[in-house]
């Protein structure tokens, strides 16, 4: 069903305005400032066989089509999530209920006016290092931007709302599984303060099925981001050769999405790094590359501090602005271990724990190769209109570009590096409650990984064990009670003595060198608590809980529940994962639940891995 916009409309819940969801809409600057495919240069043109049928755009392909929601037989909307609907101003009560949102985030109402129209974006992308070719959203349908609090402006899309030009040989389906999974996560990675896309809604469609391993029911999930553009694009852009693609992208990105406004460590580099400074004036162009350079290495620090893993960090999973994106074999690792993948089927490694710096760094010299042409031009050409035209005038030029290129590459590598290694020892020592020191972090780290890695403890938990243990009040530190309060309910069974003994005896060798710095800051216990109390999540999404929620919510579904018994679990698990070191907020229901999902479970339940089916 398409229908127009209707009129702004406000809503006074108390002292806040909320707004609607219909009183937000805008077209989407995605539209109006990139090439369209040529083939369906308006949304007056859209036809099944060109928006819905899979084909390869060519030569002269652009960066979309219009296109459409499939149509399904019945939707059941599930879950939304109430941060998002906060950070679009949206009453995150009332808003959820309305029939409009509901109709809106399930694909059934599509908004369409003269301006405003579904599309799904081409992109290309490097898989498992190999070249795939165009790729593109081949189940995700975008929908409109919206304006959000302190007038954010947000991208809404739909993921598994069937097919489009870029399905390849797939159904355009995503399945109940994986879209609860991805709904989650990502809000859950907001709640923790790592950047990634968002979900606002989930919808099941309980009589759309999907073959995967087995016949699953298919769902939608409802996406938000400040933008979608990912490495992928820039690929695309190489694929098909054409200069004016790669401006364009560029311009979008530097004057639409980042406004000129390039990210704080960027500055800084700007000001006081001897190599940019001796490399000569940046184009923007420059600043975009190393701007993205930044902004992945900051993201890739705050996985590895939390244990996460995407699990496919393809350049088509990379996003331009380091945002966690396409969450399908994910998973927060239970213990350290850095040869540990959440992909069961990445046997090479490539993207385990100990590779994820690496993998993100091969895919910005995809961007580099991809931008080399525009990298290479220097301030003097940048503007030239013959260069836009025809490129470079003579192999002179040519060659002088190759060399600002590696120039650039390699001042990259360094900030890439720094960044990645000073905000990884930052975050870690904010886990911990300790500031940061230029000299002694190697030590406490290494001593703290070593720890880790011998005992098999849960990873996440330790930090929450060892911010409760008071370190300096107790003027008799008793080292073998303090690293008692570490075993889990199996290690304390009989037998279990000489592993016991290891541990503990692991745990009072980093204790003490722990208490020894926490004593050379002259923190308080109270001190390092309040200091790293909101760093250390009390409750982590791991993989056989969103499994329970995803077994509970299939099976009511299948069994045609109650709206409210169908939501049950993914709303629980939802206020856990909005509100990860608030336990008042998760809700007096479902406590037993709650109570499992926080306790220690048996090793077969953890470090799980996922396949990349979806
Ligand atoms: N069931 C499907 N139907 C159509 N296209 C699909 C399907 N599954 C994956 N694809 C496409 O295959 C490519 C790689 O898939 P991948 O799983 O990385 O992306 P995705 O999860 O579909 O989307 P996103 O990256 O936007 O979260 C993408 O172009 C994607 O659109």
């Amino acid at each position: 069903m398409l229908r127009t916009l209707g009129k702004l409309t406000i809503r006074n819940k108390g002292m806040r305005h909320y707004q609607t969801l219909q009183s937000l809409i805008k077209s989407s600057p995605y539209t109006e400032n990139l090439k369209t495919d040529p083939k369906v240069p308006t949304p007056g043109q859209v036809t099944e066989k060109l928006s819905k049928i899979p084909r390869q755009l060519g030569e002269n392909g652009g960066f979309f089509t219009y296109t459409y929601p499939t149509e399904r037989k019945s939707y059941r909307f599930l879950s939304a999530s109430k941060r998002a609907l906060e950070d679009l101003n949206l009453d995150p009560i009332n808003e959820p209920k309305s029939k409009y949102f509901q109709d809106i985030v399930s694909g059934k109402e599509v908004v369409k006016d003269d301006k405003i129209h579904p599309f799904a974006m081409a992109y290309a992308g490097f898989q498992f290092g190999n070249f795939a070719g165009q790729l593109g959203d081949g189940r995700v349908i975008n929908l409109f931007q919206v304006n959000g609090k302190d007038n954010k402006e947000w991208e809404l899309q739909l993921k598994g709302a069937g097919k489009t030009p870029y399905s390849r040989f797939a159904d355009g389906n995503a399945v109940l599984r994986s879209s609860i999974r991805e709904f989650i996560i990502s809000e859950y990675l907001n709640s923790i303060g790592i950047p990634t896309t968002r979900a606002l809604a989930i919808t099941a469609l309980p009589e759309s099925k999907a073959q995967r391993s087995i016949v699953e029911i298919c769902s939608i999930v409802c996406r938000m981001s400040p933008c979608w553009i990912r490495i992928g694009h820039f690929d695309y852009c190489r694929m098909i050769g054409d200069r004016d693609l790669l401006f364009q992208l560029c311009d979008y990105l530097n004057n639409k999405v980042l406004r000129n406004e390039y990210s704080k460590e960027l500055n800084d580099f700007l000001e006081n790094d001897e190599n940019l400074k001796e490399f000569g004036e940046l184009t923007n162009y420059d600043k975009l590359f190393l701007d993205i350079i930044i902004k992945n290495s900051k993201s890739v620090s705050y996985w590895h501090a939390y244990g996460f893993l995407n699990g496919v960090l393809n350049t088509d999973n990379t996003s331009v602005l380091g945002l966690a994106i396409d969450f399908g074999p994910f998973a927060i690792m239970d213990k350290f271990d850095p040869n540990y993948t959440s992909n069961s089927e990445d046997h090479e490694l490539r993207y385990s724990f100990k590779n994820t710096p690496s993998a993100i760094w091969f895919n910005m010299i995809k961007l580099a190769e991809s931008m080399a042409e525009i990298l290479g031009a220097g301030p003097e050409l940048i503007n030239d209109e013959n260069f836009k035209k025809y490129g470079y005038p003579n192999d002179e030029a040519i060659e002088n570009a190759g060399k600002r290129v590696n120039k650039l590459i390699k001042i990259a590598g360094d900030i890439f590096e720094k960044i990645f290694i000073e905000d990884y020892l930052r975050l870690i020592c904010n886990r911990l409650g300790i500031k940061p020191r230029e000299n002694d972090n190697a030590e406490i780290l290494t001593i703290l990984f070593e720890t880790l890695q011998i005992t098999k403890l849960e990873y996440n938990k330790f930090f929450t064990i060892l911010q409760e243990i008071k370190l300096r009040d107790d003027t008799n530190f008793d080292y073998d009670l303090a690293a008692s309060k570490f075993l889990t309910d199996d290690l304390k069974l009989e037998g279990k003595e000489e592993e016991r003994e290891k541990i503990i005896k692991e745990l009072k060798s980093f204790l003490a060198v722990f208490k020894l710095r926490v004593e050379d800051e002259m923190l308080t216990d109270e001190e390092r608590f309040n200091r790293c109390v909101n760093y250390n999540p009390k409750f982590i999404p791991k993989n056989w809980i969103l499994q329970e929620v995803i077994d509970y919510t299939d099976d009511k579904l299948r069994n045609n529940a109650s709206d409210e018994e169908i939501s049950l679990y993914i709303n629980k698990i939802m206020k856990m994962s909005e509100n990860p070191f608030d336990k008042s907020k998760w809700g007096n229901e479902l406590k037993e639940l709650e109570n499992k999902w926080i306790s220690d479970v048996d090793d077969s339940k953890l470090m799980l891995q996922c396949s990349c089916s979806s």
